[in-house]
């Protein structure tokens, strides 16, 4: 079988998982590095942070894949109603410099029959795992075959989704996978809202109650040299000025989710649903005394 056109400096797309696979291995075999960056669409801002940085690689072509995965969406969730854009997609993906775009079909990518899935250990029962069984499953199988077609050299994760990153470099490092994940920082609107192709269910006033997730972290962050229980009586008391807004889980947690440290660094996570749409965000804490944090001057004057 001769391998599918691969033009330079240009889109390729590729539905085809076979077709990917020979692509894949054919820029190898000339010494070209591949990073992937796996996305569901809707393209915003933070897939195109992940990919910018993707981009500032050497010798290395980026390829980024749209395919919403049913295997993570749990029933009654928005597997349907999720966005897909499409061509609005290619475009971003076009305008940013990307050389490959792959969007599978579903009946492509999974075998008629297919049982076996990745199982991602106890932190998948956690967190996003207890709200959504079955969930980091879905995720692990669906980047474990994207890892197996494209054999990436490199693949960029955002923050956002912070329990997935995780888990991920989890996988890579259980299964000796020779994959090198990259986290990047979760981009935010200018009032804090962490960008999320799911904002877009937001009505106006949904929009609003929703900022309170950002500052809830960001005012417990601040309190970290406190210790835990500041943090997150901090972020509570943040939380209760939009009651519409319904926690589903606040927790403080080490930088690889097990238990927090006393000192050190640590991760403030939330999950909350604004109307029918459930949003998570979550961000850095340095907890405790002995650790050295960022100068705060009122408090600072009076020691
Ligand atoms: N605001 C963001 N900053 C940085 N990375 C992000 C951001 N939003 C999404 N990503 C990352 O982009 C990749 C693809 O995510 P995905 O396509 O699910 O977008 P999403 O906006 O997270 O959608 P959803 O609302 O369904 O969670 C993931 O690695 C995700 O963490
Ligand atoms: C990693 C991912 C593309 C797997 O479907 C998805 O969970 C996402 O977009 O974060
Ligand atoms: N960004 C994580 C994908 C999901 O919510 O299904």
């Amino acid at each position: 079988m001769t391998t599918p056109k691969f033009s330079r400096g240009t889109l390729n797309t590729f539905a085809s998982p076979e077709q990917m696979s020979q692509v894949s291995r054919a820029l190898h075999g000339v010494g070209r590095k591949l990073a992937l960056v796996p996305t569901m669409g809707a393209l915003h801002a933070g897939h195109r942070e992940l990919i910018r940085r993707a981009k500032r690689l050497p010798n290395t072509v980026v390829a980024t894949s749209i395919f919403v995965n049913p295997l993570q969406f749990g029933a009654g969730e928005d597997f349907e109603a999720y966005p897909r854009p499409l061509e609005a997609d290619l475009d971003v993906l076009r305008e940013d410099g990307v050389e490959i775009g792959f969007t599978p079909a579903a009946d492509a990518l999974y075998a008629e029959g297919a049982v076996v899935t990745v199982h991602p250990g106890p932190l998948g029962d956690e967190l996003e795992g207890a709200a959504r069984p079955g969930h980091f499953a879905g995720v692990l199988t669906v980047v474990a075959k994207l890892f197996n077609l494209l054999q990436p050299d490199y693949a960029f994760f955002g923050e956002k989704d912070y329990q997935q990153l995780v888990l991920i470099k989890r996988m890579v490092r259980d299964l000796n996978i020779g994959t090198r994940v990259i986290g990047v920082p979760t981009v935010r609107e200018r009032d804090g809202l962490a960008l999320s192709s799911r904002n877009v269910y937001l009505t106006p006033e949904q929009r609003e109650d929703a900022i309170v997730l950002s500052a809830a972290l960001t005012a417990g962050a601040f309190v970290g040299r406190d210790g835990a229980d500041a943090v997150l009586e901090t972020a509570w008391k943040t939380l209760a000025a939009r009651p519409a807004v319904e926690v589903d889980y606040l927790e403080l947690r080490g930088t690889d989710l097990g238990p927090a440290p006393v000192d050190g660094e640590a991760r403030l996570l939330i999950a909350a649903r604004v109307g029918s749409t459930r949003l998570i965000d979550n961000v850095p804490v340095l907890l405790g005394a002995s650790v050295d944090h960022p100068a705060h001057p009122e408090r600072d004057a009076g020691e």
